[in-house]
């Protein structure tokens, strides 16, 4: 969709709005070109002596009041105007919004999240200004010159009219050939923009590992220089933009000097009266507000061309996962992978190969193996964040794509390496997929997550607001606020990425009782717990081994241990091991 198309469609729909600032500027259009016919009669008049006294002081009080409408008209036009400017930004930024959230991984890997967040900013403002107030200045600014012009021409004296827009051909080629350069200048600056948007959130969010390294000053430096860089940009739109004033001055003085030099010979013969002539130089002074109406109008409808150039295509792009299920989530039901396959865009081996298994409901399923052996991507299919791209992955009777995407994931309760907290405060972000939970609940899955010691010794315990991203709670504490985030949501599938690695052997021990018992409570729940640790594992129902994507072992903890020379076995020893010399220090 094209930037016109989509203004269009906009104003077919606001309407209303619409026509009521078009009314307001064709009253404001109408007055200004009746004031210089109305000076020209007053100047007439008076230098005939027939206008003084009470009907001189009468005309000027109706000029007076021409002045006062036309000045409440512009206020109520433009109070019109950026009331459906403002629905525009609104409609805009929340269809932006919605379509990000829709939008899977693989679509925000070619993305930079600075430009996402420029878009969403500048480039809907500089869109907004292209529906609002450019396309009502054109229309303010075309309507005064027709019929100043008109009046010019039928109501003064059309020779002088003509003549005096001979001049008017070199200024709409001199506006044609600078509204390209402030187009190219306008991409340029809103794409610098957004690098620069870039630099100052990826700084913000790694400004401690900066720190670490003492790269802050680089960075700065590094921000300086695209500071620069986009301050250039957008110095040079404005240096092409002023260009319009130049090219509107020397046409409307080519005009006037043609106006005065042909009008004062025909008033000479008497062809014209001084009146008119003054009413005709007032015409050519109104000429101004449209000329630079068009400058600016060009230049506000190129930027917002070029912001649109950027917003487009992520407002239409497809989305990257289809939802077209509408199955609900079945209340008890066994996960199933079939001969799954799966391998990332770009990426030279497959990320899984042939991984069949099963978790039966109120099962736990243990999922290990080196690093790099593709246990995160399991559990990415299961999220549908991709789709295999052989085999099929089920819930109960239904295929993943047959249930509808939001009660998949709402029937889920993934807990990553490295969670997401909000800032919100702590009992907040333990609610966030129950959030009409009790106080007594929220404090009994941090129990169960044994984080709520850790809670209660903050200074206003679960009330106390966590910073963005929870940078306030160390690595340890943040899992644990997600483990209990989990825990407390009714999903009957509970997925564990590595969720304990920040924690100490005894905090794991102490958890992993505790899901044992929630097992109690809950019978039809199941987990998936993936772990570098193999004691997070130990009591699981059944445990697969991948490696290099494929399923290399499987089996319960002993059946495993028995496979002598096997990973698990190896790496077993290994840990307890490690866990001892730890234990000794
Ligand atoms: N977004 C991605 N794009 C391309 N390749 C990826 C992506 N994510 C992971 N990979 C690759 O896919 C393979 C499996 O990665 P995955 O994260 O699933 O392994 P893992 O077993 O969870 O590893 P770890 O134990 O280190 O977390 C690796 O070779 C990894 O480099």
């Amino acid at each position: 969709m094209t930037l016109k198309q989509m203004i269009a469609g906009f104003v077919r729909r606001h309407w209303a709005s619409y026509a009521a600032s078009a009314l307001m500027l064709l009253g404001i259009a109408l007055l200004t070109v009746w004031i210089p016919r109305q000076v020209g009669h007053v100047v007439d008049g008076m230098v005939a002596g027939s206008l003084h006294g009470e009907a001189l002081l009468r005309q000027l009080a109706l000029l007076v009041g021409c002045g006062v409408s036309i000045y409440l008209l512009r206020v109520g036009w433009r109070l019109a105007l950026f009331a459906a400017a403002y629905r525009l930004g609104r409609e805009l930024r929340t269809r932006l919004y919605k379509v990000l959230t829709l939008q899977g991984p693989v679509f925000f890997q070619a993305k930079r999240t600075g430009d996402l967040m420029a878009l969403a900013t500048n480039d809907i403002d500089a869109v907004e200004m292209a529906a609002g107030e450019a396309l009502l200045a054109a229309f303010d600014g075309s309507l005064t010159l027709i019929l100043v012009l008109s009046m010019m021409t039928l109501g003064v004296d059309w020779r002088l009219g003509l003549a005096a827009l001979i001049p008017f051909p070199f200024m709409a080629y001199a506006f044609w050939r600078i509204s390209e350069k402030v187009h190219q200048a306008w991409q340029s600056s809103l794409g610098r923009f957004s690098g620069l948007n870039q630099h100052v959130q990826e700084g913000l969010a790694g400004v401690r590992t900066l720190r670490a390294l003492g790269l802050t000053e680089r960075n700065a430096m590094q921000f300086s220089e695209l500071a620069d860089s986009a301050g250039e940009a957008s110095f040079q739109a404005q240096r092409w933009e002023a260009a319009f004033e130049p090219a509107v001055g020397m046409t409307l003085g080519a005009a006037l000097t043609i106006a005065l030099g042909l009008g004062g010979y025909f008033v000479a013969k008497q062809e014209l009266t001084i009146g008119q002539l003054t009413a005709f130089t007032m015409y050519l002074g109104q000429l101004i507000w449209p000329m630079f109406a068009a400058g600016w109008v060009l230049s506000l409808l190129e930027r917002g061309r070029a912001a649109w150039d950027r917003l487009s295509p992520v407002l239409e792009a497809p989305i990257t996962l289809n939802d077209s299920g509408s199955q609900p989530l079945p209340a008890s039901a066994t996960l199933r992978f079939d001969n799954v396959g799966f391998g990332y865009a770009l990426a030279e081996r497959a990320a899984l190969s042939q991984v069949s298994l099963t978790l039966e409901p109120g099962h736990i399923l243990g999922l290990v193996g080196p690093t790099g052996a593709g246990k995160s991507t399991l559990l990415q299919l299961v999220l549908r964040q991709f789709e295999p791209s052989g085999g099929s992955i089920h819930l109960g009777a239904y295929s993943l794509p047959e249930l509808s995407l939001q009660a998949l994931r709402q029937g889920l309760a993934w807990v990553p390496q490295e969670p997401f907290l909000f800032s919100a405060s702590i009992a907040e972000n333990i609610a966030l997929a129950k959030p009409e939970a009790t106080p007594a609940e929220i404090e009994a899955a941090a129990r169960m997550a044994a984080v709520h010691e850790d809670i209660t010794r903050l200074p206003q315990g679960y009330a106390t607001e966590i910073g963005e991203r929870g940078v306030t709670l160390s690595g340890g504490q943040r899992q644990r606020v997600a483990i209990a985030r989990a825990l407390l949501s009714d999903a009957p599938l509970l997925l564990l990425d590595d969720a304990l690695s920040a924690v100490d052997t005894g905090t794991e021990t102490q958890i992993l009782a505790h899901l044992r018992e929630l097992r109690l409570l809950r019978p039809e729940r199941s987990s998936l717990i993936v772990s570098h640790r193999l004691s997070a594992v130990v009591d699981a129902d059944h445990i697969v081994v991948l490696q290099q994507g494929r399923i290399s072992e499987q089996g319960s903890h002993a059946e495993l241990l028995a496979l002598e020379g096997g990973w698990y076995a190896t790496q077993w020893r290994y840990q307890q091991l490690e866990a001892s010399i730890d234990a000794q220090d």
